[in-house]
């Protein structure tokens, strides 16, 4: 079965975007991620998103844009990961449930170790800032 599992891009007032680090002892531990996680039955992406964003880091956020989701196997089952752009509306990040936090430019995001199929994201993501006339940040 295909598990959908959201992930939330959150950029901060300079265009640095927020990057997790995967706790040791699980899956892909020391990757790094976006915060979210897999959407429940009957679940709305934007209810899982909003969801995840306060179970794992403590801030209420304002679901945006999706950009494209990406199918994945990491040879658990299929996982179709949905990026979604948001916006914070109260609360600063802590990482409940993460090894580290990063507010990261582009050039930290390309020297981060990423989950597999978070990188057509982070290329995605970083064309739509080129395509802003925001790369320098
Ligand atoms: N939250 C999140 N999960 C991601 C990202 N990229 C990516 O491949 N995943 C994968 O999506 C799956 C579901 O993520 P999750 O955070 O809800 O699950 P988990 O690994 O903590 O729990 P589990 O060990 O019980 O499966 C995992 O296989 C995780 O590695 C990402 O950017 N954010």
């Amino acid at each position: 079965m295909l598990l959908h599992v959201v992930a939330g891009l959150i950029q901060d007032d300079t265009g640095r975007l927020l990057a997790c680090q995967r706790p040791a002892g699980k899956h892909l531990a020391g990757k790094w991620e976006f915060p979210g996680g897999k959407v429940e039955e009957g679940e709305s992406i934007d209810a899982a998103l909003v969801r995840e964003l306060d179970e794992e880091l403590g801030i209420q956020v304002a679901p945006g844009a999706s950009l494209t989701p990406v199918d994945h196997d990491y040879g658990r089952g299929p996982i179709r990961l949905i990026p979604m752009l948001c916006q914070v509306i109260s609360g600063t990040p802590v990482a409940r449930e993460h090894e580290a936090l990063r507010w990261c430019s582009v050039a930290e995001l390309e020297s981060l170790e990423w989950a597999e199929a978070d990188l057509p994201i982070l290329a995605e993501w970083c064309a739509l800032r080129r395509s802003r006339g925001e790369e320098t940040a």
